[in-house]
């Protein structure tokens, strides 16, 4: 007999730590929120090897959390396909969907199970969209999960309709010129300099087109945003007819950090001998990462721009690895810095491999952050009330910069329309010069208008998900969707 009081999620995250991490702080937000909620999240294990996923993934059970319960789905070598470079999206795509008999038994175990409540929703990610057909088998309603913004989720929508009228070519085609797009979810027109590379191939117009018809197909998206942080993006959705309700749930934010090293405690102390605002702050994000000649003019421009700093650095895998690895930490970055940097910068700067990013913007030592626009690095730094230098590499990066400099005011920019190819970076990005990237830091560390809007967000990101707060009442609608 099923437990009627209880109403059970069935969460599928996306192995990738900027999606996974937020999708379960959702779990968890709501779990602390109702009591009848029950969540089973189940683990897809990634085509590819990354320690830092891995050490979350495997933290996961050692942190157990009431009326959460994780399950790892099987990894199947022999049957599940292969990534393929020239079609990254789309095989991604296949290989989740690959999981999904592993979900139907997963399910069927669940509602076999005596006491277990009644499952009320899947709740996916953008990525897991093919699991709403084994939602659709067991009758369960389906929830998107959204990683990223409300404005970006604005262009997907658009592109989407874009591409009822014109053929993929033609979109790629335009993407490709030199005009400017008036997308609903912006407030300004949107340069094609922003334009995000993976969707200028097929393989990523696919994607999106398959995605969003799956979107059309939900109950409800969750954006990880809030409301007063995009007002525009998210009242912009009222305009469609034939879009589910979109709830802005966030900033929803994984405090704890991801993989603890014992060097993260030296990094804090290191900190903590530091001014007030002094330090600048280098990250990109799980999969950033550069090559020699850009990392030397990132080094002349930090020695040159006479700031404090904590470079956080990434080796890329072998161009015949790509998307096998992820970056990992460099043995000894010495072998790729420029000559005698570490010495000459020693005492004011710091160069780590993956960084406690959360305790370091946490950290009152930190002035700003040069970043690549990940959408829970911009959540987390405005949390912090840390104003951000933009330098986006990848994915939708370009578009949160340009949200972030020209329409929220909220950033300064290095380069805005900045490209890396992740799936293939053999000779791919202009560098960006010494020069620019001082000169970037030295706006950021000076710009005291940006530095006060954000001191001024970073307040209202804490009010939206407390009692009285506009992500904290949307929650609550959200909850009473759920177990209506
Ligand atoms: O050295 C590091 C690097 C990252 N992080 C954390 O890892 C997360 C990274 O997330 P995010 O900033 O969003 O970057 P990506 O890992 O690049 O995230 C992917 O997912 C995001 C959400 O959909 C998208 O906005 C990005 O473009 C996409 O690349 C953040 O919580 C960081 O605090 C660390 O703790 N240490």
């Amino acid at each position: 007999m099923a437990n009627t009081k209880v109403s059970e999620l069935v969460f599928i995250p996306a192995p990738g730590v900027g999606h996974i991490m937020s999708t379960i702080e959702f779990a968890k937000l709501l779990v602390n929120r109702d009591r009848n909620i029950s969540i089973t999240v189940l683990i897809i294990h990634p085509p590819y090897s990354s320690s830092v996923l891995t050490t979350y993934i495997q933290s996961l059970p050692m942190n157990p959390i009431e009326r959460i319960r994780f399950i790892e789905l099987p990894r199947d070598q022999e049957t599940t396909p292969k990534l393929d470079l020239e079609a990254p999206f789309m095989s991604f795509y296949g290989f989740i969907n690959s999981h999904r008999n592993y979900v139907r038994n997963a399910v069927s175990d669940m509602v076999s199970r005596p006491g277990s409540g009644r499952i009320v929703g899947f709740v996916v990610d953008i990525l897991c969209t093919g699991m709403i057909e084994v939602a659709n088998e067991f009758g369960i309603p389906t929830y998107v999960f959204f990683t990223s913004n409300a404005a970006f989720l604005g262009f997907k929508l658009y592109i989407d309709t874009l591409c009822r009228d014109w053929k993929k070519e033609e979109v790629i085609e335009l993407s490709k010129s030199d005009g400017e797009l008036s997308i609903p979810s912006f407030i300004k027109t949107v340069p094609m300099s922003v334009y995000p590379a993976i969707y200028q191939t097929r393989d990523g117009l696919k994607f999106l087109t398959i995605s969003m018809k799956k979107f059309r197909e939900v109950k409800a998206i969750m954006v990880n945003t809030f409301l007063e942080l995009e007002t525009h993006a998210i009242e912009s959705f009222s305009s469609y007819t034939d879009f589910p309700p979109v709830y802005a749930v966030g900033p929803v934010l994984n405090l704890d950090g991801v993989a603890g090293k014992p060097e993260d405690k030296d990094v804090i102390r290191w900190l903590d001998g530091q001014p007030r605002s002094s330090v600048v702050f280098l990250c990109f994000g799980s999969m950033g990462c550069f090559e020699e000649v850009q990392l030397k003019e990132i080094a002349y421009a930090l020695e040159q721009s006479g700031h404090r700093f904590l470079w956080s650095l990434r080796r890329s895998p072998p161009p015949e690895q790509s998307f096998k690895f992820l970056p990992d930490d460099y043995d000894d970055p010495r072998s790729i810095l420029p000559d005698g940097f570490l010495e000459r910068t020693n005492g004011f700067g710091r160069v780590i491999g993956w960084a406690p990013q959360v305790s370091i913007l946490a950290h009152e030592a930190v002035g700003g952050f040069v970043s690549h626009c990940g959408w829970n690095s911009m959540l987390e730094s405005l949390w912090f009330g840390v104003p951000t230098a933009t330098w986006p590499m990848y994915t939708e990066q370009q578009m949160n910069a340009f949200q972030m400099v020209v329409e929220l005011g909220l950033a300064v920019d290095i380069k805005l329309g900045y490209k890396d190819n992740i799936f293939n970076r053999e000779g791919n990005t202009a560098i960006v010069m010494a020069k620019e990237i001082e000169s970037g830091i030295r706006r950021l560390m000076a710009d005291e208008e940006v530095r006060a809007k954000v001191k001024k967000m970073s307040k209202m990101s804490r009010a939206t998900v407390v009692e009285g707060g506009s992500s904290f009442a949307s929650i609550g609608r959200l909850i009473q969707d759920f177990i209506a």
